[in-house]
């Protein structure tokens, strides 16, 4: 795997003070971002959060990621840890065919649907940037913050010990009901 790696830089938010390093994996570039007291602790809180750009940056509510991030932020400032911004867009389908699945949504078709009709399986991501930033911060311990099964069966594979999960659980809206209903009966998500 070729990856080339970033100095770490400081990263002040209004959530408060953090430490950024990115990586870049063949055309596409992920970010930690880190507690500043990371090096001192013995759990790190993960996050890994997958890049949802009109719901991370624009706020769209047909999604629970902008709220998840907000608490995972907030979670991490307060408690310590990690976000892995993964950016693997839509699913790993890419934006373009993101709001084209979007477009199928408001035919009626639901999230699953809609990747199967534009020939995608259901979640195309695949998690090799992960592992390789948890080794890279010399991670041993972990919490992770997710309702998604599919991550914790893949951090259970890694040499890397699970305290506990969190769950990242958003109060539901009438955009995002169905959504969240078919993550829970489809994709098997804990909520
Ligand atoms: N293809 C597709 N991707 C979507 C849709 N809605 C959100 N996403 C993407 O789904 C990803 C987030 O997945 P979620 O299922 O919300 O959450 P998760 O990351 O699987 O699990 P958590 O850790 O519990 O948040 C992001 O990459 C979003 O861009 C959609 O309708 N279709
Ligand atoms: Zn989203």
């Amino acid at each position: 795997m070729n990856i080339i790696e970033s100095n770490i830089a400081n990263l002040p938010t209004k959530h408060g003070k953090f430490k950024i390093k990115a990586y870049k994996q063949g055309y596409q570039e992920h970010l930690a971002i880190m507690s500043e007291n990371f090096e001192n602790l013995d759990v790190i809180n993960l996050r890994i959060h997958s890049e949802c750009l009109t719901g991370d940056v624009f706020g769209s509510i047909k999604c629970d990621c902008q709220k998840q991030l907000e608490l995972a932020i907030e979670y991490i400032a307060k408690n310590g840890g990690l976000i892995i911004y993964h950016r693997q867009e839509g699913r790993n389908i890419g934006l373009l065919n993101k709001v084209n699945a979007y477009s199928l949504q408001d035919a009626g078709k639901n999230t699953v649907e809609a990747n199967l009709a534009l020939g995608f399986r259901e979640d195309e991501r695949e998690y090799s940037i992960v592992e390789y930033i948890i080794k890279d911060l010399g991670i041993k311990k972990i919490n992770v913050l997710t309702n998604n099964p599919a991550k914790m069966k893949f951090l259970e594979g890694l040499d890397v010990e699970i305290v506990e999960r969190i769950p990242t659980i958003v109060e539901p809206n009438c955009y995002n009901k169905n959504y969240l209903n078919t993550k829970k009966e489809q994709l098997g998500h804990m909520l």
